[in-house]
C-alpha cells in the first residue's frame, strides 16, 4: 500500500494552517510530523487518515495491485490515537477490547485476552476506564491502536502521560508490531517520539 500526499493544504475559516506538504508514504516508512503547539500536526494526521479533506492537493491511496482505494476503504486500514481520542469511559478494559474485536481483527491472531494482557493492566482490567488515570488511559489508547491489524498506524502525541515504565512498554510493544506498516508520529519536538521514526515533516517550516 502507497499513501500518496502531492501538495496537500488545509484551510480552517479563511486562514491556511499549512500547504504544500507533500510525501509519500510506502510500508516501513516512519515520518515525525514536527511542529509547535497549533502548527497543524493533528490536522496534518486526520487528512492522512482519510477522516478530513484537505482543502487543497490531493490524498492519493494505492494498493498493493496499483488500484486506486476508495477513502471510505483506506479508513478501515487505518488505526489512529492522539490525546483526545474517546475511550468509553463506561467500559472496563475488558469490555473495550471485547469491543474493538468485533469491527476490527487483531494482529497476528492475538485473543482479547492477549490483548488485555499486552496493555500490562490485567490487573485493574475490571475497573471502569473512568477510573483510570491519564497515563493508563493512553496505554489503552496505544495498546488498542497499535495491535489492530491494519497496514497505517497514526499516533499523536504517543508518550504524553506516560512514566518512564510505561515508556519502556510502549517502545517493546512498538517495536514488535511495526514491521510492514506505515508510521506517522505528531509530535511536539519530543526526542522519545522523533527516535521512533527515520524521516520528518517539518510544519514550522
Ligand atoms: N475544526 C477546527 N476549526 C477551526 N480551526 C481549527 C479546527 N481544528 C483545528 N483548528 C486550528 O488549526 C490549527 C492547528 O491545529 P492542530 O490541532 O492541528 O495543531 P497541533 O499542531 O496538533 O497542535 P498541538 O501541538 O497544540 O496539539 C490551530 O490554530 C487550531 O486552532
Amino acid at each position: 500500500m502507497q499513501v500518496k500526499l502531492e501538495d496537500i493544504g488545509k484551510k480552517y475559516d479563511r486562514h491556511f494552517v499549512f500547504r504544500g506538504v507533500s510525501v509519500d508514504l510506502f510500508p516501513d516508512t516512519r515520518v515525525a510530523i514536527l511542529g509547535g503547539n497549533g502548527s497543524g500536526k493533528s490536522t496534518l494526521l486526520k487528512v492522512i487518515s482519510g477522516s478530513l479533506t484537505a482543502t487543497t492537493g490531493k490524498l492519493s491511496i494505492i494498493d498493493d495491485s496499483g488500484a486506486s482505494i476508495p477513502v471510505m476503504d483506506y479508513m478501515r486500514k487505518v488505526a489512529f490515537t492522539g490525546p483526545y481520542t474517546e475511550v468509553i469511559e463506561e467500559f472496563n478494559l475488558r469490555e473495550i477490547v471485547d469491543f474493538q474485536s468485533k469491527f476490527r481483527p487483531w494482529r497476528n491472531n492475538l485473543s482479547n485476552e492477549d490483548v488485555v494482557e499486552l496493555t500490562g493492566l490485567k490487573k485493574v482490567s475490571e475497573r471502569s476506564i473512568a477510573n483510570f488515570s491519564s497515563g493508563m488511559r493512553q496505554r489503552v489508547r496505544l495498546a488498542l491502536a497499535i495491535l489492530a491489524d491494519t497496514p497505517i498506524l497514526l499516533l499523536d502525541e504517543p508518550t504524553s502521560n506516560l512514566d518512564a515504565k510505561a515508556m519502556k512498554w510502549f517502545h517493546e510493544l512498538l517495536e514488535q508490531h511495526i514491521e510492514n506498516r506505515i508510521l506517522c508520529v505528531g509530535s511536539n519536538h519530543q526526542s522519545a517520539e522523533i527516535a521512533l521514526c527515520t524521516s520528518e515533516i517539518n510544519l514550522t517550516k
